[in-house]
């Protein structure tokens, strides 16, 4: 028995655990501070929101991968392959396309449109309804999301080593609040770049040591063989199958797609950068260092194995929830080093503080730019920037609210996370995929589309709940169970949830358009007029209402669109 419940994490190794941990916690503040009193000293929005688009690639890209990389992950996906083996690895197959897609479609179109807010792209196509609409779905997704950020580190340490749980919840939240309010994007872009070496260095440590006290590589090989760890491709094709090479490789790269081509915090990132090809690069840096996080988590997973094969600790702990054995695992590996267990509460603090940081600024950005600004078109830009420093605070303490909400949820937090963005995600990016690809689509349909698909993945995500399915089915059971009706329709996977709900947006869209008199905007459209996709202006592929407005869109007009930017910078 080590004792570690009742001995607290760092009693056998000392302070230094504890300097690392508020090494960390100082160094976010103080770059916070600097970017205060340094620069326009945030003076403006676009400093504060936009980090002056001045960013180069390198910073921008760890930032992008830190956005949505949190303590879910670090612990959430040991947990899966100790429990399910490697075949959630597969997911690494669906950042192929789930980054290049965003990085040649949604970025040219929304870079070009020197936008601040992604969802003003939904005014300039439909209309100022369906821009509040995705607004206010983006802002619920957010919300959700980041009490689970925040709550899970808290809750994981809790269990294992008696960290005060709402202390640490607390901690977290006000000292995020604090550098994100005092510093903008800038501060939360170059935090994010140092939290980000934080994150890999902990993982990296607890793989290093822990390969070296089960007995070296070879041995934790053999061992997660016979164990029976290592996934072979699953190719069956049933949707209901919570883990297979499709609902992974294909249904992931709907989840990617809601993630880095539409979502907000990530937009914002490109739309900081200097130039459009400083943000496709760093949309395209993503992909090894996003491969780089996939991949030691699944390794965790598997030294995890080879640990404890054969005997489950979770009676020693006194829970059977997998995400506090992985943090019981770690600290079982790190105790005696001096330094090493602080390091990895320094990563998984670095992890939640870099996701909810970019939540809280772009959560004020949508707040500031699509729900006020437009209303208060006289506003100053001093008394403007002070309203978005007063709402990255309120979303701050909103966020430690939602904290309590995830304290009485069940699930793994793995799941409750990708649940999330498959569920509130997939309709935002239905509704982007409505305007860029669907000429015909109109902002009745869009509306209404994304009314329908939002209520269709609250019913399918919550039946799962109810009726504890979602793909996943008891061990015992030898896959002979085969849910009928609507429980099959529940137990779609949960990582077809983005795709799923992004299609019922564009169907329903489609179908409402063509009732309500669809919109003739072919004049743009490159699908229908061969030329044009030879010609180097995404922008006149997916923007179909700003060359309406210049008088270019007549009922089938097909001459080619004349190269005009479409709002001088
Ligand atoms: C978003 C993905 C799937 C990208 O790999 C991954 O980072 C992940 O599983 N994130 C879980 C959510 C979180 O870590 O907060
Ligand atoms: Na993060």
């Amino acid at each position: 028995d080590l004792g570690l419940s009742t001995l607290g994490p760092f009693s056998q190794t000392g302070v230094v655990d504890y300097v690392i941990f508020a090494v960390l916690l100082a160094a976010s503040m103080a770059i916070g501070l600097y970017y205060a009193l340094s620069g326009g000293r945030q003076r403006t929005t676009q400093e504060f929101l936009m980090a002056d688009r001045s960013m180069h690639c390198l910073p921008v890209s760890l930032s992008l991968i830190a956005s949505f990389q949190s303590a879910v992950a670090i612990i959430g996906v040991p947990g899966e392959i100790y429990t399910h083996g490697t075949q959630y690895w597969f997911i690494g197959c669906s950042y192929i396309l789930g980054l290049l897609i965003p990085a040649h479609v949604f970025i040219p179109v929304l870079y070009r449109l020197r936008v601040s807010s992604a969802y003003q792209y939904l005014e300039l196509r439909f209309s100022k309804a369906v821009r509040i609409c995705g607004t206010l779905t983006f802002i619920c997704q957010m919300v959700i999301y980041m009490g689970v950020c925040v709550y899970t580190p808290a809750f994981a340490l809790n269990a294992v080593t008696g960290f005060e749980l709402w202390g640490t919840v607390l901690a977290t939240g006000l000292v995020c609040t604090l550098y994100t309010t005092m510093g903008g994007l800038k501060a939360v872009i170059w935090t994010d770049v140092f939290q980000t070496v934080v994150m890999f260095a902990g993982q990296l440590a607890v793989i290093m040591v822990g390969v070296q006290r089960t007995g070296g590589v070879s041995e934790v090989w053999r061992k997660v063989w016979e164990g029976n760890r290592i996934s072979g491709l699953d190719l069956n094709p049933d949707p209901t199958e919570r883990h297979t090479f499709w609902t992974l490789g294909v249904g992931g790269i709907f989840l990617m797609l809601s993630l880095y081509g539409v979502n907000q915090a990530q937009v914002q990132r490109y739309l900081s950068s200097r130039t459009e090809k400083e943000a496709v690069r760093s949309c395209y840096m993503v992909f090894p260092s996003l491969q780089l996080a996939l991949a030691l988590s699944c390794v965790m997973g598997l030294v995890m194995f080879a640990r404890y094969c054969g005997e489950d600790p979770s009676d020693k702990l006194g829970t059977s929830s997998r995400d506090a054995m992985v943090i019981y695992f770690v600290m079982d590996m790190l105790q005696g080093l001096p330094g090493l267990p602080g390091l990895f509460v320094a990563c998984l603090f670095s992890a939640a503080l870099s996701t909810i940081s970019s939540a809280f600024n772009s959560l004020a950005t949508v707040t500031m730019e699509d729900l006020i600004k437009p209303y208060f078109p006289a506003m100053s830009e001093s008394r403007a920037t002070l309203l978005s420093k007063a709402l990255a605070a309120s979303y701050g303490l909103l966020c430690l609210a939602m904290a309590y909400l995830t304290h009485l949820m069940g699930d793994s937090v793995l799941q409750v996370a990708l649940k999330i963005f498959g569920m509130v995600g997939g309709p935002i990016l239905g509704l982007f995929s409505l305007g860029m690809f669907f000429p015909w689509a109109n902002s009745t349909g869009a509306v209404a589309g994304l009314g329908t698909g939002l209520a269709v993945a609250f019913w399918v995500g919550i039946g799962s709940i109810f009726t504890r399915s979602s793909g996943a089915r008891p061990l015992q059971d030898n896959s002979v169970f085969r849910p009928t009706g609507l429980k099959r329709f529940y137990s779609l996977s949960y990582m077809w949830y983005s795709a799923f709900n992004c299609f019922t947006v564009i169907l329903i869209g489609l179908i409402i358009s063509f009732l309500t008199g669809r919109q003739v905007l072919m004049c743009a459209y490159p699908l229908y007029n061969p030329q044009l996709l030879f010609t180097n202006s995404l922008n006149v592929y997916f923007l179909f209402r700003p060359y309406e407005r210049r008088g270019c869109n007549t009922r089938n007009n097909l001459s080619p669109v004349r190269e005009t930017p479409l709002f001088s910078a």
